[in-house]
């Protein structure tokens, strides 16, 4: 993928699969989000394939796309300011394969907006609302892939913890994520594969718990531009607390199963 004459990303090959949790790690412009829009089709690669299931779909829009099941989320928080929560969430699930009216209930419930909150309007709510309703619309849009671009971004460790649940959750149920993280606690806890993206290419894919620990991450630690909270989390084992414990090892994989896909446990500041 090219802008002008600068290569953004260059001979990357990666392998978002059904049922797993993929992330995308790396310093400040190393390309993860042009990652994404190639994945989503709101940009087209000089070079290269896009392929969902089997089939090639380099060429599709968009919005094709959606309607084959790639649904994904924004740096930038992306809703509509003016519409009700409810009514942002009825536009993904519009969005989506094929229009399932009880979509929207079901993902309002899910994600713990079925409250008074569902009748507000998006403008004004707080972050981690904010996030959930950017979630809940990807959603209902009955995704097969689900591509979130920093879904942590200011939310706090509560909430961080409740989006960790559920996205495992998604995963349990058969869909497959790819995440693009600058927290790489949540990442540690929550990928079951993780890429490390540098100056447009990818140098290291596995487990986090070996992934993680590599050179390459080291470099990425220092290339971040982070809070020192938030660098913090890449401390060797041993180091100073962190926010929520580090899973280390590689985890088995999951059944899946619809059972695991309960509701959001809303955090008490977040239930509004
Ligand atoms: N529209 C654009 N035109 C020109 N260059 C761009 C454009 N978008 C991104 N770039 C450049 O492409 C490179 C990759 O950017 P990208 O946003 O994909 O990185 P990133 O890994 O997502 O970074 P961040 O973690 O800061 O979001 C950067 O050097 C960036 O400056």
């Amino acid at each position: 993928m090219r802008y002008g004459g600068f290569v953004a990303l260059d001979g990357v090959e990666l392998e978002v699969v059904a049922g797993r949790v993929s992330a995308v790690v790396g310093p400040n412009g190393a390309g993860k989000s042009t990652l994404f829009h190639c994945l989503a089709g709101t940009v087209r690669p000089a070079r290269g394939t896009v392929s969902l299931g089997g089939r090639d779909i380099t060429p599709l829009s968009a919005q094709a796309r959606t309607r084959l099941g790639i649904a994904r989320t924004f740096q930038q928080s992306a809703v509509f300011p003016t519409l009700t929560v409810a009514e942002n969430v009825r536009v993904g699930a519009e969005q989506g394969r094929p229009w399932d009216p009880r979509a929207v209930e079901r993902t309002l419930r899910l994600l713990g907006l079925d409250g008074p909150v569902r009748a507000r309007p998006a403008t004004g709510l707080p972050t981690g609302t904010l996030r959930r309703v950017e979630l809940a619309r990807a959603l209902a849009a009955a995704p097969r892939v689900l591509l979130l671009d920093e879904p942590a971004a200011g939310l706090d460790t509560a909430e961080v913890t409740a989006l960790a649940r559920i996205l495992k959750a998604l995963a349990a149920d058969g869909m497959a994520l790819l995440v693009v993280e600058h927290d790489l606690d949540l990442v540690a806890g929550l990928a079951d594969i993780v890429h490390v993206m540098t100056a447009g290419r990818i140098v290291a894919s596995g487990p986090p718990g070996s992934v993680l620990h590599t050179p390459e991450r080291r470099s990425a630690r220092d290339h971040h531009h982070l809070p020192a909270a938030r660098a913090g989390a890449l401390r060797p084992p041993g180091g100073p607390a962190r926010r929520h414990p580090r899973r280390t090892r590689p985890r088995p994989h999951r059944a899946a199963g619809p059972q695991r896909l309960r509701p959001y446990d809303r955090p008490a500041r977040a239930r509004r």
